[in-house]
């Protein structure tokens, strides 16, 4: 039995299963971040992100920060996908316009060999601030856990950094495969286990983030991060206490293999904004629900037109019998320079419009 309130919105929810909502759901990636005044006033209490990110209570307060401005259908933990790694012992920094930066990252074969799952009690602050977001919402609207994609983790482990062209962990994979399905094959097990104490602490949908998985030939991507998101999806716990507990897969920049991705296991697959709906929607039928697409760029547009692209991602996704199967999101991650204003139009035209589309002419 569980102890948290009751779910007053679950149209999030049943949308990534394609069961029938009386609207499109929205959220937003990073919905929780820099282009909120209130998030960069905590962020400054906190004086650094992994401050912010290690404190149930002040991630608890910028999860529910979006969801106090804006009527979102989920809420996403306040955490990063590099706590896994963190914990694996690479020692983890933010500086301060510079993104995230490994201490040791892995270079030598000695290091790559070196590499284990880590004591998932490093990562308690994560399932804490899981279980205290859960009670906070209070059934407002599901909770969604996530992790990286074990390519995409292997991709900061290896760089050390952001990268624009992975040289490292390209040159590492065409000329030691066997070094990269290593690190991979840990870190599967790692992500596996860390969502599935996500879902034990309280989350109720999962997401994998494989942002760089579109930075891999055709060939190399199935085989290096395809590969093993379908063995993190395989481990799942995919109910609990007797709901069910949707999984979501992103590959940033994979839309070209969407019919591969479907059959991996998901109940859900993220589609950035080079996709287009219509296409996605024909192409995997009813065997996964679809969550995105809008360009994140096209929030520095006016109200009217923001309203129109709104309208137009919903458009092209169109309405399969029963209206579902659809969650709107943004491509990628919101731009730490967006006017909050161009968010609440958004939400508020997903609404309008899906609402009235769902009614009989
Ligand atoms: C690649 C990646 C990371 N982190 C994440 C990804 C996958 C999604 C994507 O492709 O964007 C995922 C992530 N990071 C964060 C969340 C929180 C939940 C949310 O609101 O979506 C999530 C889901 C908070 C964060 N993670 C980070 C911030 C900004 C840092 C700050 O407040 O100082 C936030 C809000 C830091 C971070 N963390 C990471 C980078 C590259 C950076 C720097 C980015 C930047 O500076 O804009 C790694």
């Amino acid at each position: 039995m569980s102890t948290f309130a009751p779910l007053q919105n679950d149209t999030f929810l049943r949308a990534l299963l394609r069961q029938p909502t009386d609207y499109t759901p929205v959220w937003l990636m990073r919905q929780a971040g820099r282009y909120l005044p209130e998030y960069r006033a905590t962020r400054k209490k906190a004086g650094s992100f992994m401050g912010l990110a290690t404190v149930p209570d002040l991630a608890t307060e910028v999860t529910l920060q979006p969801l106090e401005r804006f009527p979102l259908d989920a809420a996403i933990l306040f955490s990063d996908i590099l706590t896994v790694p963190d914990a694996m012992g690479l020692g983890l920094h933010f500086f301060e316009g510079q993104g995230p930066v490994f201490s040791k990252p892995l270079r030598t074969e000695a290091e790559v060999l070196a590499l284990q799952v880590p004591d998932l009690h490093k990562l308690d602050y994560v399932f804490d601030a899981v279980t205290q977001i859960r009670t906070e919402l209070n059934g407002r609207v599901p909770l969604i856990g996530f992790a990286g994609s074990p390519w995409t983790l292997a991709c900061y482990m290896v760089e050390g950094k952001s990268s624009r062209e992975f040289h490292t962990i390209k040159q590492m994979l065409y000329s030691r495969p066997d070094l990269v399905h290593h690190i991979l094959r840990i870190n599967a097990t790692a992500v596996a286990e860390y969502l599935n104490a996500q879902i034990d602490a309280g989350a109720q949908a999962v997401m994998i983030f494989d942002s760089w998985g579109g930075a891999l030939a055709d060939g190399a991507y199935q085989a290096f991060s395809l590969r093993y998101m379908q063995q993190v999806l395989a481990c799942l716990h995919r109910s609990n206490g007797g709901a069910k507990i949707p999984a979501i897969v992103f590959t940033k920049g994979g839309g070209q293999w969407l019919g591969q991705i479907a059959d991996i296991g998901a109940d859900a697959v993220g589609l950035d904004w080079t996709a287009n709906l219509a296409r996605a929607r024909a192409l995997v039928g009813h065997k996964v629900a679809i969550q995105g697409g809008l360009d994140p760029a096209s929030l520095f547009a006016s109200g009217e037109q923001i309203r129109a692209e709104v309208r137009k991602v919903i458009d092209d996704f169109g309405l399969p019998s029963g209206g579902s199967g659809h969650v709107f999101n943004l491509g990628h991650g919101i731009s730490q320079f967006t006017p909050p204003e161009s968010v609440a139009t958004m939400v508020d035209e997903v609404h309008r419009y899906s609402y009235r589309q769902r009614q009989p002419q």
